[in-house]
């Protein structure tokens, strides 16, 4: 995305960047898209996941951009070119890194205590958590992630963690709003491309690590390293690392933090967790629960559904804590956090009191949690409905399938996002890890099948899309709502319609 329109200039050595040969620029924006260069613009030519951006060299210098930033390889694609050109050339090694910190000065100030927080599933959870606990302390936050920008001011985002030139730009605009605190999601893909860089960071969180992404990772520990990026790179010295120490991966983070001499609040059940939960009692509507924190102990209720939530909260509380805030400040508003949406979500209740929740489960050990999660708060049987992403790891389906045959009574699978796959493979894929599921392509008939399977006492969950708005087809997005859709079914089935 283009910064075209934030009508600025500014030339390379104010950038802090050194063009070939000492050449000077004046640049009036930022791209990583050919496609956005106008006159004057400093255009990003990256190496991708399907081509390398020094392809669009060529006619990035046709559309009038004043400065070229690749690596070697780019710089070779496009030699011709680039001789040939009045156009500045800055070489780098880690072109990506580059772009994150030239982004970073492009768009200046952002919020004085940004957080961030990575693992395999919680993250949006726990910065929403953070982002709930600070507004109730009535400081002005948001959290920044898959949900968007939420809090005190709100944004739509495309990516969990979005590319340096968004996100910059999103925490220039927040600090214009007056947002002086945020909690942000890194994702593995965001970290491994350098998308976080030169945000400075006043603590970090890890919540776990278990299966997803393995398309682009490839191997677990490219994919551990990746996250791992937020620890040994990012957060500055006097950060604060906050580590989920119940996590088999725990111990091995806190290691990586305490090598770099970074102070560690470790959260979780463990005997040794500075921020310990020492009790869970669970009821229809949420749950008690009991920590110590320090020498003192405190007891809080949770409205919220989902022992897993108890995790993610500590682990909030222990951000908030790490970032400067008053520790029983932010434990005396753990009874007024309220529902992430689309994670374990009520949706709608059946006359006869089945009822109907929606989630974000999309890998094994989230299906797994959610539904192991629902047990207490359901006194009759658990039915859950399932699918996977297409263009995703392919190799989580049948994993998926098999948590949620292992965790609930009865199993539905369907579409969740094919995109550009052919749904039935999915499907099939998915079925392989749950052979006496009932397959049921249509997702608004899967729904519409579970909620009517609903006796009394019994709980229908749906995994996959939580939040999600559409369902995405080929190139479409077809508008599709799971929460919406539960009431619809609710209503056709009690004849509320
Ligand atoms: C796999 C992946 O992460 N890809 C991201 C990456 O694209 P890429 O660099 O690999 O793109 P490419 O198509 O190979 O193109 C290479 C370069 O040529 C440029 N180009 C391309 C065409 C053209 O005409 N002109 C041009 O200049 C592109 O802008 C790019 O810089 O960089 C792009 C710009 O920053 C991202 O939009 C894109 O995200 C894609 C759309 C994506 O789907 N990403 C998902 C998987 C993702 O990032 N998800 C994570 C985590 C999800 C989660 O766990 O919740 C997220 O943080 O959202
Ligand atoms: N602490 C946890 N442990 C295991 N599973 C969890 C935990 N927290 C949430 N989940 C499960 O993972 C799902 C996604 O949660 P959330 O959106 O907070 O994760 P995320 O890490 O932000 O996911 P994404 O990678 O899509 O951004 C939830 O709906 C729930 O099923
Ligand atoms: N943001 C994540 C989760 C998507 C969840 C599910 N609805 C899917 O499409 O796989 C991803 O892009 O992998
Ligand atoms: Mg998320």
């Amino acid at each position: 995305m283009s910064s075209q329109s934030d009508q600025k200039s500014s030339s390379l050595s104010a950038l802090g960047l050194r063009a070939q040969g000492g050449r000077e620029a004046i640049v009036t924006g930022l791209t990583v898209d050919s496609r956005d260069v106008k006159d004057g613009t400093l255009f990003f030519a990256l190496p991708g996941s399907s081509v390398h951006g020094g392809e669009f060299i060529q006619y990035a210098l046709r559309m009038g951009a004043s400065a070229i930033l690749t690596d070697a390889k780019g710089a070779e694609i496009a030699a011709k070119e680039l001789a040939d050109s009045d156009a500045a050339l800055i070489i780098n090694d880690d072109p990506r890194g580059a772009l994150a910190q030239t982004a970073s000065l492009w768009f200046g100030a952002h919020p004085s205590t940004v957080i961030a927080v990575t693992g395999t599933n919680g993250k949006t959870s726990v910065s929403t958590f953070a982002r709930q606990i600070w507004i109730e302390m009535e400081l002005a936050a948001v959290n920044l992630g898959t949900t968007g920008v939420e809090g005190v001011w709100t944004y739509p985002l495309k990516h969990t963690t979005p590319e340096p030139i968004t996100l910059h730009r999103t925490l220039a605009q927040a600090k214009a709003e007056g947002v002086t605190h945020v909690a942000m999601e890194a994702s593995s893909h965001g970290l491994d491309q350098r998308r976080l860089d030169g945000v400075v960071l006043s603590a970090a969180g890890f919540s776990n690590f278990t299966q997803d992404h393995l398309d682009y990772h490839h191997t677990f520990e490219a994919y551990f390293d990746a996250k791992m990026g937020l620890f040994t790179r990012l957060l500055p010295d006097d950060g604060v690392a906050v580590i989920n120490i119940d996590d088999p991966k725990g111990p091995e983070v806190v290691t990586i933090a305490e090598s770099r001499g970074l102070e560690v609040i470790t959260v979780g059940r463990s005997d040794d967790a500075r921020l310990r939960l020492t009790g869970q009692r669970f009821d229809s509507t949420g749950q008690e629960i009991l920590f110590d924190w320090q020498r003192g102990s405190h007891k809080a209720r949770l409205n919220l559904i989902g022992g897993f939530q108890a995790d993610n909260v500590l682990l909030a509380a222990g951000l908030v804590i790490a970032s400067g805030g008053d520790p029983e400040e932010a434990f005396d508003t753990l009874p007024y956090l309220t529902t992430v949406r689309g994670r374990m979500q009520h949706a709608a209740t059946r006359r006869n009191g089945g009822s109907v929740f929606v989630d974000y489960a999309h890998t094994p050990d989230a299906v797994a949690t959610a539904l192991r999660a629902m047990r207490p708060h359901v006194m009759g049987k658990l039915i859950a409905i399932v699918g996977a992403g297409g263009d995703r790891d392919a190799t989580k389906r049948p994993l998926m399938g098999q948590a949620a045959a292992e965790n609930a009574d009865v199993v539905f699978v369907t579409d969740d996002n094919p995109r550009s796959e052919d749904p039935a493979t999915i499907r099939a894929a998915v079925m392989a890890g749950c052979p006496d599921a009932i397959e049921v392509g249509d997702r608004a008939e899967a729904i519409l099948r579970g909620v009517d399977a609903l006796g009394p006492g019994d709980a229908l969950l749906i995994a996959g899309k939580g939040h999600e708005s559409g369902q995405i087809v080929g190139d479409d997005v077809l508008p599709f709502d799971d929460v919406e859709q539960a009431s619809v079914a609710v209503g056709a089935l009690d004849g509320d319609l």
